[in-house]
């Protein structure tokens, strides 16, 4: 296994330099055979080297990441990780003396490689190979025992937070071990690297923070970003989310330490998608925060400014979205996450045709609040259009979601956008979205301004407009007071009551004060989990309607079609797809969104059909299209199971 690192340091284990300043021959560490030859200046950055085993060349490795012998997979995801070969870094000659080197892994270095430490897993025979005999206890274990052990010791912690520090410690030490244990307790451990504790684990960021597990691209980067990628030792990224911090859940501007959320995102896009981890890059934009607690706090981790804005900010951004491209290709998808509205909108308007990107928290929560509006209406009754909808918060999600709810019923109806939009009212701090707001409203609630008298408070919005469901996406926990979830019961048999906003200490209401205060009606759904309420010896099940339900497996169909555009069918398709998976027990159970614990199934479908939209479309570039695009899906999925180093 062998692969180009950028390191830090060199010690000199394993190689000895050759005649050549150039050409450095392996000893001793397997498979001794192995000749690497460096075909240009090592100091060059533009270099290449040449790798062979027995003088056949097993691959040519450029600078640029690029590789030019065919045995290395074209198609990245379907490859898991059998491509990053590798060893420990090793030289011994000066002309080595430079940030790349050739890296051999063994013995102690392996173990404290995340990427390949299988800990005591390591075999008898893996132990002698890898010069690993002394540095374990004797006892060899399989992975499903480390899984158990792993998962006693992480339940022993009270506190959310040492969970979470737990499982950080584990992704940086065992990273097989880490997904594995994920994805195998997916609806325990959720909560855990996700909403809500991720929330706190971002409030806290600077006193937890221990290891980089993300790029932090500040002010002080300016001018340089495009080399500031090229210090991440992965080269073939595929997915990017980055947050610039300003709005971090319902938390609001939590500046640098919002570095959490790209982290805990793209974990899921490996657990729950089957993205490859050294496929994904979370990346933090440090423009500064308005945030006086943290700009205070010793133990910040980020620029102590107020933060840019205007030329400065789109500046920054524009040097990262170009550097993106022009590092990773125009197939690398980025993610936009947790920026506030004031850029979020515009951002995704101005990238949305020239990079394969989009925003979660606009689109990615539409297409999962849409799946769980569908899957309700089998309960309920009736279309779409049959349904009046109000919400509490215009923002990216309110308005998102809005959208998405009215493109469907447009394409359903066939009604132009515009009446469609007609049966969705929004209510955002100062009140009802009506008409005669228009002329200060933002240009994303525009669309939402109605004919109607403004009303200040929500209990008056519900009893004037009388909708069916409500949709709380303000960020601001307890807004659906009793009077508004009685308001609503008040109005229909089985009201829906989403409370969307994250993680649990801003949601709108929590799930027994929805069934206790609707009297065992409601169909509920939030956006961080909730027990099981039991009211009046009936057991409710609450959904949890959030994003984490449809941003892997979107990205999963993105990246194995080679999109290269986002398009708004896409999400259509998406949510549709996660629709589809709710079955007739779950149904029968309440639940209107399928369990977490199918979620790789789940994406697989979800990423099929998104691929096939992106072929019907004409923004699938992977040729040819396979048949059977759920069996590709789940092919192309990393697994977590460990590999026999030979
Ligand atoms: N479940 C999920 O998957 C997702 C959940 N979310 C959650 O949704 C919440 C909002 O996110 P987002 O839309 O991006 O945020 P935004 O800041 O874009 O929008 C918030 C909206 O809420 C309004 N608002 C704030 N306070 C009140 C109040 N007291 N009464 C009425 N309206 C209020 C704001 O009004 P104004 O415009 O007047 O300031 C604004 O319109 C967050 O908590 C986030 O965690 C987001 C994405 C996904
Ligand atoms: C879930 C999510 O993306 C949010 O709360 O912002
Ligand atoms: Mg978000």
């Amino acid at each position: 296994m062998i692969s180009l690192h950028r390191s830090c340091f060199l010690n000199n284990a394993g190689i000895s330099g050759s005649s050549s300043p150039f050409s450095y021959k392996l000893k001793k560490l397997p498979p001794a055979s192995v000749k690497v030859t460096a075909l240009g200046p090592n100091r060059d950055r533009n270099s290449s080297v040449l790798i062979e085993n027995n003088n056949n060349p097993l691959k040519e490795i450029k600078e640029d990441g690029t590789s030019s012998v065919a045995d290395v997979d074209p198609n990245p995801t379907v490859t898991g990780e059998d491509r990053d070969l590798y060893y420990d870094a090793a030289a011994t000659d000066d002309q080595l003396v430079t940030p790349w080197s050739l890296s051999v892994a063994s013995g102690y270095s392996l173990l404290r490689d995340p990427h390949h430490n299988k800990g005591l897993a390591f075999n008898e025979k893996e132990r002698d190979s890898y010069y690993l005999r002394g540095l374990l206890p004797p006892t060899v274990i399989s992975q499903e025992l480390q899984v158990k052990k792993m998962m006693c010791s992480i339940r022993q912690y009270q506190v959310p937070l040492q969970k979470y520090m737990a499982m950080m410690d584990l992704q940086e030490l065992n990273e097989r071990l880490f997904y594995k244990l994920l994805i195998d307790n997916v609806e325990e451990l959720l909560p855990v690297v996700y909403t809500p504790t991720v929330g706190e684990a971002c409030q806290k960021y600077g006193s937890i923070f221990r290891r980089p597990q993300g790029l932090f691209i500040s002010l002080k980067e300016k001018g340089k970003i495009h080399e500031v990628l090229r210090n991440w030792p992965q080269r073939d990224i595929q997915v990017i989310v980055v947050t610039d911090g300003e709005r971090i859940l319902g938390l609001g501007d939590l500046g640098c330490q919002g570095m959490g959320i790209p982290i805990g995102k793209l974990s899921l896009y490996t657990a729950l998608g089957g993205v490859r981890p050294s496929a994904c890059l979370p990346v933090t934009i440090d423009v500064g925060t308005n945030n006086e607690q943290l700009l205070n706090d010793e133990f910040y981790i980020g620029l102590r400014r107020r933060r840019a804005t205007g030329q400065e900010y789109a500046e920054l951004m524009h040097e990262f979205m170009s550097a993106v491209k022009q590092n990773y290709g125009e197939k690398v998808l980025i993610q936009f996450e947790d920026f506030a509205n004031h850029n979020a909108f515009d951002l995704l308007a101005k990238y949305g045709t020239t990079h394969l990107v989009f925003n979660d928290d606009i689109q990615g929560t539409a297409s999962v609040v849409l799946a769980g509006l569908v899957a309700a209406l089998k309960v309920v009754g009736g279309t779409l259009a049959d349904h009046r909808f109000l919400f509490l918060g215009a923002g990216e999600a309110g308005t998102g979601i809005a959208e998405l709810i009215a493109l469907e019923i447009s394409k359903q109806t066939n009604m132009p956008l515009e009446e469609a939009r007609k049966k969705i009212s929004l209510v955002d701090s100062k009140g009802l979205i009506v008409k005669s707001r228009i002329d200060s409203l933002q240009h994303f609630k525009k669309p939402w301004a109605h004919d109607h008298e403004p009303i200040k408070k929500l209990v008056d919005a519900v009893n004037g407009i009388k909708p069916t469901v409500l949709i709380g996406t303000s960020g601001v926990g307890r807004t659906f007071t009793k009077e508004v979830v009685e308001a609503m019961a008040a109005l229909n048999e089985k009201p829906i009551i989403f409370s969307l906003s994250n993680p649990t200490s801003q949601s709108e209401c929590t799930a027994e004060e929805a069934y206790t205060w609707s009297q065992g009606r409601a169909i509920f759904a939030s956006g961080s989990p909730f027990d099981p309420v039991e009211y009046k010896g009936r057991v409710f099940v609450p959904g949890q309607a959030n994003n984490a339900y449809i941003f892997p497996g979107l990205g999963l169909g993105l990246i194995m079609s080679g999109a290269i555009r986002v398009h708004d069918d896409m999400l259509l398709a998406a949510s549709e797809a996660l629709a589809a998976q709710v079955t007739q027990e779950n149904f029968d159970k309440g639940l209107i969104y399928p369990p977490f614990r199918n979620i790789r199934k789940i994406s697989a479908h979800i990423a099929a059909s998104v691929a096939a939209k992106a072929y019907e479309l004409g923004l699938a570039t992977r040729q040819p299209q396979p048949k059977d695009l759920v069996k590709y899906a789940e092919h192309c999925m990393y697994n977590p199971a460990y590999q026999s180093y030979r």
